[in-house]
């Protein structure tokens, strides 16, 4: 058994299911981290699990002992369960010594030595004990946050969209300080996210959820590379998503012929590429006779977004694509994120080169059969 294990939870309020049928093992030391829209159930979960808020039914267990078990729970201070707010939730009035001190009893002959343990461990200057929360910037106050929470040396520690309310560059440094500091640590994490980029970079498990539901969980990398279906895959990062018929482990699609990975094939299927699967290559003047495997797309449009620009581009019914019946699938125009100094005109005629394997969406109905099967 997991060293958080929850069962079946579920929590209704009224006529919303915002949790329909939890189950989650979260191993003891790693790092979680739960992603989904808004309104998907993100803050229940946390909110079951630290203890504000009981399940109608279910079991959430941590180390071997039973927290909740349908609406009979330990009360919260009894869980062990430290948390760190969106925006820290420091006590206004309080310095930061006593902020930091606050759930270590007062009478405690190592409480000052253990404060100053934790500011060397969130790498803050002990200067600043005797400062109050407004006169420390936002990253400070969220080390502070972090270093109250750890301070009654919990069991598992909650993060509630830590990082949301810091600019671009802060919330990078603070989330890469905060990520090595719990490794270090060893400490059980949970990090509850609507960043994509922040769960893959910082966790070891991610869990989608989806109207009250787990939709997948799994490492970041299978997530990303392995996405169960289309709703997973696009949360997780851009993918172009169609459709294929499939023949001993290749895919033919829009895009051309694909190899895929050793899925099971199921004819038609949908499959995902990510963006940086694609490779561009200007196709005039042409270099080497077109193939009958070539495949062509027009630019159509760029957006400058600095470092990465936008291009979309339409796929020609060039040689292979030109074998599909019927009209073109909608799909065939597609977006690819590009450095400035990568970025063709609108207009340009693009050869197209497909990178790795395809991934088939187990979870995903093909829109389409009319694509012919590869000779
Ligand atoms: N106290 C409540 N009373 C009624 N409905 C609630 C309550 N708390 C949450 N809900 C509903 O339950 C569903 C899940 O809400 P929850 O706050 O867990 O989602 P979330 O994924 O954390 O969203 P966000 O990312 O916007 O914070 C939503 O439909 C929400 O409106």
């Amino acid at each position: 058994m997991s060293f958080l294990t929850l069962q079946a939870i579920r929590k209704r309020y009224g006529a919303t299911m915002a949790l329909d049928g939890i189950d989650l093992g979260v191993e003891r030391g790693s790092r979680t981290a739960i992603v989904g829209p808004s309104g998907s159930g993100k803050t229940t979960l946390l909110r079951i699990i630290a203890g504000s808020d009981t399940p109608d039914s279910g079991r959430l267990m941590l180390g071997g002992e039973t927290l909740a078990d349908g609406a009979s729970s330990v009360p919260a201070y009894r869980r062990g369960i430290g948390i760190v707010a969106q925006d820290g939730a420091l006590f206004p009035h309080l310095s930061i010594a006593e902020n930091i001190g606050f759930g270590l009893p007062r009478r405690d002959s190592g409480r000052d030595a253990r404060i100053r343990e934790l500011m060397a461990m969130v790498e803050l200057d002990p200067a600043l004990l005797r400062r109050r929360p407004d006169q420390l910037s936002g990253g400070q106050q969220q080390r502070v946050a972090l270093a109250r929470a750890l301070a009654p040396r919990p069991r598992l520690v909650l993060l509630d969209e830590p990082f949301s309310a810091l600019d671009t560059a802060l919330r990078a440094s603070t989330r890469k300080a905060v990520s090595d500091l719990l490794s270090a640590a060893g400490v059980t994490t949970i990090l509850v996210t609507h960043d994509q980029a922040e769960a893959l970079s910082f966790a070891d498990q991610v869990a989608v959820m989806r109207q009250g539901k787990l939709l997948q969980v799994g490492s970041p990398r299978e997530l990303y590379l392995r996405p169960s279906d289309p709703m997973v895959a696009s949360f997780l990062g851009d993918a172009i998503i169609i459709p294929a018929e499939m023949a001993d482990g290749w895919a033919r699609c829009a895009l051309g012929i694909v190899r895929v990975g050793d899925q099971q094939p199921v004819s038609p299927a949908m499959i995902m590429l990510r963006p940086e699967q694609i490779g561009l290559m200007p196709a005039e003047p042409l270099t080497q006779p077109a193939t009958e495997q070539d495949v062509f797309a027009r630019v159509v449009e760029t957006d400058f977004g600095g470092a990465l620009c936008t291009i979309t581009l339409e796929v020609e019914r060039g040689a292979s694509t030109a074998k599909i019946p019927g009209e073109a699938p909608a799909t065939t125009r597609f977006s690819l994120p590009r450095a400035p100094m990568e970025t063709p005109e609108p207009g340009t005629l693009m050869r197209l080169i497909i990178n790795g394997p395809g991934h088939i969406l187990p979870n995903a109905v093909a829109t389409t059969s009319s694509l012919p099967p590869i000779r």
